[in-house]
């Protein structure tokens, strides 16, 4: 069987978790890593696969046929997206969800004229439960929808409150409101404000010199991320934060409360995810949907697309005819 040849480009929770991903996809092969770190600083789970220079990567288009974006998309994917879907198939798990649609555009135009497919914001949410959003808006036209996450570690607001300036090291939970999400599940269609259905908590370890307050004002007045939101930040020791905040467990879920039928019936359309990993879960849906990628192109698709313009066939490494015995 040919494998197909995948790269991962950014080795941090997303990269770790997409290499560990790869080794459960027979039809897969890592072939390199690359990083904007000195290489050799670089500790892979698998010593045999080479970890490269980012700045190197262009002489490696021809050895690899999806590259696999595990950049932060608060700083890192707008800058890298555009760049990369210039030279590979490329998938990533952009999630800013505010700027989506200026992230398609800007990595369309490079990767049509490469004739590339560039698959951009990847993951469960955005991702899977964007699907079920639309699976619930499409079937249950007369309901209203609701997406509940946590209590868990989002890696964005993470990755957001890292590059703040003053932060040497941080990660933010993200806390459901139990009331409202009661109400939602009795079936009620209540309209809820983004900061009545989530709370935010952070917690930071500073930089040595670094001013708190400044980081706290930062951190809960950042566009897209907090401002939104009643937001916590506790500033806490580097041995507290090592000891009581390595793991990074999440969920959350959909639901699409509606009525259909000649008698008005209540119908409810729910999806959930409960995670022991963020990182080995959503990188788990980036492998699966460089397998989708890798076949858009091949048959001759170009350009930006979203989890939306996918089949889901594609994704599964069985054929069609495999799917329909099996699956139906
Ligand atoms: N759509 C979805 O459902 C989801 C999306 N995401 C997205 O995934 C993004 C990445 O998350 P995550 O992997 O946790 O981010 P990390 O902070 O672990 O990694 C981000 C980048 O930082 C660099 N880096 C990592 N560790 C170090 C280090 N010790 N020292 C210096 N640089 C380092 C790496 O780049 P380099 O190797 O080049 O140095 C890496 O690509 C998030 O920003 C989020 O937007 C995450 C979960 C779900
Ligand atoms: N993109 C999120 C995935 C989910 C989790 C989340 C949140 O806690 O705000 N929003 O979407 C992540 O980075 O973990």
């Amino acid at each position: 069987m040919t494998q197909i040849r995948i790269a991962i480009a950014g080795y941090g929770n997303l990269g770790r978790g997409a290499e560990a991903a790869i080794k459960q996809s027979p039809d897969m092969r890592l072939v390199s890593v690359f990083s904007r770190r000195d290489p050799a600083s670089v500790t892979l789970l698998d010593s045999s696969v080479p970890v490269y220079a980012m700045d190197d990567i262009e002489q490696y288009q021809n050895d690899i046929d999806v590259l696999l974006l595990c950049g932060g998309s608060k700083s890192d994917l707008p800058e890298q997206g555009p760049q990369l879907a210039g030279l590979f198939n490329i998938v990533d798990s952009f999630d800013t969800h505010a700027k989506i649609p200026e992230y398609f555009t800007a990595l369309d135009a490079p990767a049509k004229s490469a004739g590339k497919v560039a698959l951009l914001s990847v993951g469960w949410d955005p991702g899977l439960f964007s699907l079920n959003r639309l699976y619930g808006e499409a079937i249950l036209p007369v309901g209203e929808t609701y997406t509940f996450w946590g209590k868990g570690l989002s890696q964005g607001h993470s990755d957001a409150v890292r590059r703040v300036a003053g932060v040497k090291s941080g990660v933010q939970y993200t806390i459901p409101s139990e009331s409202a999400m009661a109400r939602v599940r009795n079936g009620e269609q209540p309209t809820l404000s983004t900061r009545e259905k989530h709370t935010r908590e952070c917690f930071i370890v500073l930089a040595d010199g670094a001013d708190a307050e400044a980081v706290r004002s930062t951190i809960v007045n950042m566009p897209d991320y907090f401002s939104d939101y009643d937001t916590t930040v506790n500033f806490i020791d580097a041995h507290t934060f090592s000891e009581q905040h390595s793991s990074m467990p999440h969920g959350g879920f959909v639901i699409r409360s509606g009525v259909s039928g000649s008698d008005n019936a209540k119908q409810v359309l729910e999806f959930s995810l409960k995670l022991g990993s963020n990182p080995g879960f959503t990188s788990s849906v980036l492998v699966a949907y460089a397998r989708a990628a890798y076949k858009m192109n091949q048959a001759g698709e170009t350009g930006a697309k979203t989890v939306l313009d996918v089949a889901p066939g594609l994704l599964s490494p069985k054929t069609p005819a495999e799917l329909r015995k099996e699956l139906l």
